[in-house]
């Protein structure tokens, strides 16, 4: 079995893309853990961790530090799931067009001020191709240096204890059996059934890295974390997009006012919202104008563009498991559910990240993958905890952690909000951003911090200041109280802080 098992690492290293990285002809060490574990094992491995994603990666090399034999199953050629091939390509591309359009600094030199004109696909690629290189890279090596065992195939239940292994050679697929297993298969975009992707006139985010080239227009259906990003984005190339999105509301679990104050900022960039309209129909064009789509709306509108594309959601990537083997159930969007754990019905078989449904975030599905390791293996450790950030890259970016106003008000609870514009602030000023926000919602009687919520350049990373604080049950006054380097945007939030207490008693 270790020799086979040699055979199938041998052949998985050759085989995983790194693309022209330094070391990939360097030889590396055989992963394999040493043979006198061995001698004793039932299985061929303590761990199978099925996908390589960010709940995996963090599950595999937890299992590895915890001393344990861990093999990583990825189906596809490249490592790092959505995270790498899909989540930092919709980020980098945002980058890229920030910086090639020169959007960024155009309050400073004026709407007409760009770095390139005639941005093309193979522009955007070569920031995103670079990243994601990077990030393969760094994490083979993390898989290397914890002699964590990768596979390149499609894992599939045989039984409890067995997966079976499809290589995209048949002729080496096999069997392997390990005493606990991790499902970290993430999701998979969801489409309805009247929508036919063909990944060029209608796609989905996966798609986006090969379009052939950018829409002159585009409709983007589903206006979730998603949706935004690429509306944000495709309109500061100047595509025009209409977003369309069944929900009179976007982004419901965020805070009223930075959501509309966010698509007060898509309209500005061009963005038209058909907001609580449903899709009826999709039809293909062909005129002299090219190949085209019409989006016919419920309420008898109809939308034509260059391209359409589908958030809508998304569906958990169990198709292939062959669960039923092991006795594991799904809901109707493929996800399974788990105990405080992350463990299955199953004793022994866990599920975390994208596959397991909300909150389906890089951020989470890492700390799961790492608390479901710590549990398999009885190696104590916190529960996961109640405070996440939550962050949208859209053009402005939104971040949020906490309650919302309407949370709060729900709950009857006595807050007061402090609130502060980004223009105040020399360092955004400087930067040419206009349009941020920050506001803290904190409770009158205890002053204790109960929300932040920011919409603004650098949204992702001011968030943590506010989670920090609020971790550690801190109150408004520490923002008045410490001093705030200068300049910096992180001064909001003692602008906020004062905004809210004079509130308290104006
Ligand atoms: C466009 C987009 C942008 C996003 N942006 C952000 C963001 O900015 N911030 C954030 O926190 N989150 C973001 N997310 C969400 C984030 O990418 C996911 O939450 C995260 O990737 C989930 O991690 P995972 O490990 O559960 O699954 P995945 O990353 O989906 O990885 C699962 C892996 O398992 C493999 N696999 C599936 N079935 C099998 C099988 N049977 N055998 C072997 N391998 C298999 C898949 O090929 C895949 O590589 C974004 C998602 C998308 C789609
Ligand atoms: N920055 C981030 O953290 C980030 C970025 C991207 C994605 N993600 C994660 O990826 C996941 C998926 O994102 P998503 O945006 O695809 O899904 P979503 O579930 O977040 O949003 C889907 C949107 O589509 C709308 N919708 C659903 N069916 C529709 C229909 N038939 N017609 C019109 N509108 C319809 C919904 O009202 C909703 O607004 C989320 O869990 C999110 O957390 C996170």
């Amino acid at each position: 079995m270790v020799q086979q098992s040699r055979q199938g690492l041998d052949y998985a290293l050759g085989w995983f893309d790194t693309g022209n990285i330094a070391f990939q002809n360097i030889p590396v060490p055989l992963t394999r853990p040493e043979p006198w574990r061995f001698a004793v094992a039932a299985y061929d491995y303590d761990l199978i961790v099925i996908g390589s994603g960010p709940a995996g990666q963090r599950a595999a090399i937890q299992a590895a530090k915890l001393d344990k034999s861990v093999a990583v199953l990825e189906r596809l050629p490249m490592l790092g799931g959505v995270d790498v091939n899909t989540g930092t390509a919709s980020k980098t591309l945002r980058e890229a067009v920030l910086h090639l359009t020169g959007f960024r600094e155009r309050n400073i030199y004026g709407d007409s001020y760009s770095v390139k004109q005639h941005i093309t696909m193979g522009d955007l690629m070569v920031r995103t191709g670079y990243v994601m290189q990077q990030q393969v890279d760094m994490l083979r090596v993390h898989f290397l240096t914890n002699q964590v065992e990768m596979i390149n195939a499609e894992g599939s239940f045989v039984d409890h204890h067995t997966i079976n292994l499809s290589l995209p050679d048949s002729r080496l697929n096999r069997a392997i059996t390990s005493d606990k297993v991790i499902i970290a298969v993430g999701s998979l975009s969801t489409t309805p059934p009247i929508v036919h992707v063909d990944g060029r006139l209608i796609f989905v985010s996966d798609d986006v890295l090969n379009l052939p080239n950018i829409p002159r227009s585009l409709t983007v259906v589903g206006g979730g974390a998603i949706g935004l990003e690429y509306c944000s984005t495709f309109a500061a190339l100047g595509v025009r997009v209409t977003l369309v999105d069944r929900n009179p509301r976007l982004l419901q679990f965020a805070d009223d006012e930075i959501v509309d104050t966010l698509v007060y900022h898509l309209r500005q960039n061009g963005v038209t919202l058909r907001l609580n309209e449903n899709v009826n129909d999709i039809e293909y064009l062909r005129d002299h104008r090219g190949d085209r789509v019409r989006v016919l709306l419920e309420s008898g509108k109809q939308i034509i563009s260059d391209s359409v594309m589908y958030c809508v959601g998304r569906t958990g990537n169990t198709a292939n498991l062959n669960l039923e083997a092991a006795g594991i159930q799904v809901d109707e969007r493929g996800r399974i559910s788990i105990d405080d754990n992350y463990q299955t019905c199953v004793e022994g078989i866990y599920a975390v990240g994208g596959v397991i449904g909300f909150p389906d975030l890089t951020s989470t599905s890492r700390m799961q993958g790492r608390l479901a390791a710590c549990h398999a293996f009885e190696e104590p450790i916190k529960r996961f905890p109640d405070l996440f950030p939550y962050t949208v890259r859209t053009i402005p970016e939104l971040a949020m952690i906490g309650k919302t106003e309407s949370q709060l008000t729900d709950a009857g609870v006595s807050y007061e909000i402090g609130k502060a514009n980004y223009q105040e602030t020399m360092s955004s000023v400087m930067q040419g951003d206009n349009a941020g926000m920050l506001k803290l919602l904190f409770d009158t009687e205890s002053r204790k911090i109960l929300g932040v919520h920011i919409l603004g350049e650098d949204a992702a990373e001011l968030i943590h200041i506010g989670q920090a604080v609020m971790a550690h049950g801190g109150t408004v006054d520490y923002f008045t109280e410490a001093v705030i380097s200068y300049p910096s945007l992180a001064e909001c939030y003692a602008t906020a802080a004062l905004n809210g207490i004079n509130r308290l008693d104006p």
